[in-house]
């Protein structure tokens, strides 16, 4: 048998870590709230193929580090990025470890009544960051999940291509409706990632608002720019929204009139419209994504 090999990566997955930062007595506590996952790539042939462990840093040992790290990487554990940028440091390391790739899912939490120690989960998003580390580079791309927006007009959607199964009718006013999944990736990494993530929210969800849209992908475009236009480190964001379709319900059986005032908010089918806004032609940053990440 001479079969090969291809590409392989292991490590742990999810691991859940809540860091609190209270080292000052008098000062008002903090807390990041961390789903980290460790991959890892290099020479691992023989776990693969022989069964010898000798090489194979364990999955278990990934997962004392996130959780070690959470307290010993100091304030870098503060946003996501940073931390992620100091745990493959670390793995790059280990010598038969040539790639390291950390994904960090931060869920907010905002402080309730300007309490010191009192918390309450904002749902809204998921912050999400990766880090992709080889000998001599290392690569970040930040992000956000599930970030839901909706805008009750200026928004139109006609003059499309007509098949004989088109049936939808053209409107020049409707609701627009998305939950943005976004991943932006950077050049460098001397970035205020805080500073930067809160920039890339807002000229998101201002663009949304503001732009006047003519379909999805048209603010997908407009959204992408505001992006591009507000913070210099981005090299490209992409995007993967789904059109959250809200119906204009036929009122008329009953007499009533409905100038697109009652929806129906259908879950699905829906329209899914994905797009990569780039700063220009030669930026590629194909290899900073997980490819394993189903956005
Ligand atoms: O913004 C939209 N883009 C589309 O491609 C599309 N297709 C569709 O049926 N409705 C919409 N809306």
């Amino acid at each position: 048998m001479s079969y090969v090999l291809g590409h392989n990566q292991y490590g742990k997955a999810e691991v859940h870590v809540v860091r609190v930062f209270r080292d000052d007595p008098k000062a008002p506590h903090d807390l990041v709230d961390y789903n980290v996952s460790v991959s890892l790539s290099g020479d691992f042939e023989d776990a693969h193929i022989h069964g010898d462990q000798s090489k194979v840093l364990t999955t278990d040992a990934c997962k004392n580090t996130v959780n070690s790290f959470a307290k010993e990487a100091g304030d870098a554990v503060r946003e996501p990025e940073s931390f992620a940028v100091a745990l493959a440091d670390h793995f790059i390391e280990v010598p038969q470890v040539n790639g390291a790739r950390i994904t960090v899912e931060a869920v907010p939490w905002t402080r309730s009544h300007d309490n010191a120690h009192a918390f309450v989960k904002n749902g809204d998003y998921v912050r999400t960051a990766t880090v992709t580390r080889t000998a001599d580079d290392t690569s970040v791309v930040s992000g956000l999940k599930d970030l839901t927006v909706l805008k009750t007009t200026d928004s139109e959607f006609h003059g499309f291509y007509q098949d004989k199964y088109t049936t939808l009718q053209p409107t020049n006013d409707r609701i627009m409706a998305t939950a943005v999944t976004a991943q932006w990736a950077h050049d460098g990494t001397d970035v205020d990632w805080g500073k930067a993530f809160d920039e890339v929210k807002d000229a998101i969800t201002g663009a949304f608002a503001a732009a006047y849209s003519y379909a999805l992908q048209h603010t997908l475009w407009e959204m992408g720019s505001a992006v591009l236009d507000a913070v210099p480190s981005v090299a490209e964001i992409r995007f993967s929204c789904p059109n959250k379709h809200h119906f204009v319900v036929d009122l008329s059986p009953f007499g009533v009139e409905n100038n697109c005032e009652v929806h129906h908010a259908a879950d699905r089918p829906y329209g899914l419209i994905e797009a990569t806004i780039k700063r220009n032609e030669d930026v590629d940053k194909s290899s900073a994504y997980d490819p394993g990440q189903a956005w």
